[in-house]
């Protein structure tokens, strides 16, 4: 079949994103990496698919696959790059927007001045539902925060277990620049610790309003920038008592703003969404 595509950007994360309204897809993981593959394909480190949602009272479905071809529960630079989408394919009026996806619904608003800004929901806190297994460890507490070992070639790092509807493990680093993001990126990915693997964040704290972050995403390896992750990584930083609300992430592709009032309040994201060009290709 010929796909009708638009490749978009959310600071430098970038996507494939499929109307799944108007046209019928059903790919293999395989076809699903080669949308992803930056030689053979179009280049992406995850696929959107834009469908009609399957609950009462919610605008879309929004289904997100990582560049290795599985499906996750959550991308918070593609929500803002389906905001963009949905709107310019004009297949909403609204501004604000309720979408399903597999980790629960978010709301995700167009502003006035361009950027997207997504209510992301509440962080889930408890290593069980990150899922994270402590199994025989001993957490240390940092403010309201549990900081647990993790062992990665044989040296233990100090880790922040969040879950923005999918997994995440947060460190904090001297220098973003010089940290071992690649080489420890792909062992903590895979840590038998994280059943569903995980995505590893690298915060380096510049004032308590100011972090640099880099994230090996799960299922696709270094981004340049991960919404879910600037969310993890801020909230991970609040409890510790080493941010306030809200926090500029700045990533490697650009900068995001994240604010967050505790507890069970939802995290809100805000940055932009760019589309790339339109495309088709024989799939
Ligand atoms: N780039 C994303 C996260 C995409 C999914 C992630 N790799 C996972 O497997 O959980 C973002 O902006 O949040």
């Amino acid at each position: 079949m010929k796909l009708k595509f638009t490749k978009m950007h959310g600071a430098g994360n970038d996507f494939v994103v499929i109307d799944a309204i108007n046209q019928a897809i059903d790919f293999t993981p395989a076809q699903w990496q080669y949308l992803a593959d930056r030689r053979f394909g179009v280049g992406a480190d995850q696929m959107l698919v834009v469908e009609k949602p399957q609950a009462a009272g919610v605008d879309f479905r929004y289904r997100i696959y990582n560049a290795d071809g599985g499906e996750v529960e959550q991308c918070g630079n593609g929500a803002r790059a389906f905001v963009r989408f949905v709107t310019d394919k004009k297949l909403t009026d609204k501004h604000s927007i309720k979408v399903e996806t597999m980790s629960g619904i978010i709301e995700p608003r167009l502003e006035a001045n361009g950027q997207i800004t997504v209510d992301m929901g509440a962080p889930i806190l408890t290593p069980e539902e990150v899922p994270f297994d402590t199994t025989d460890l001993l957490c240390k507490a940092e403010g309201e925060d549990n900081l647990w070992p993790l062992d990665v070639k044989g040296e233990t790092i100090w880790i922040s277990v969040v879950s923005m509807g999918n997994p995440h493990a947060v460190q904090v680093v001297a220098d973003v620049e010089t940290a071992p993001v690649r080489e420890d990126g792909v062992l903590i990915e895979h840590h038998p610790r994280f059943p569903k693997r995980v995505n590893a964040g690298f915060m380096q704290v510049l004032d308590q309003h100011h972090i640099k972050l880099r994230v090996f995403e799960r299922g696709a390896g270094e981004t340049l920038a991960c919404g879910t992750g600037a969310c993890a990584a801020v909230v991970a930083g609040i409890r510790r008592g080493l941010l306030a609300s809200p926090v500029k992430v700045q990533t490697r592709g650009g900068e995001l703003v994240i604010a967050w009032g505790g507890h069970d309040a939802p995290v809100m994201m805000t940055g932009p969404a760019v589309t790339v060009f339109e495309g088709e290709i024989e799939i």
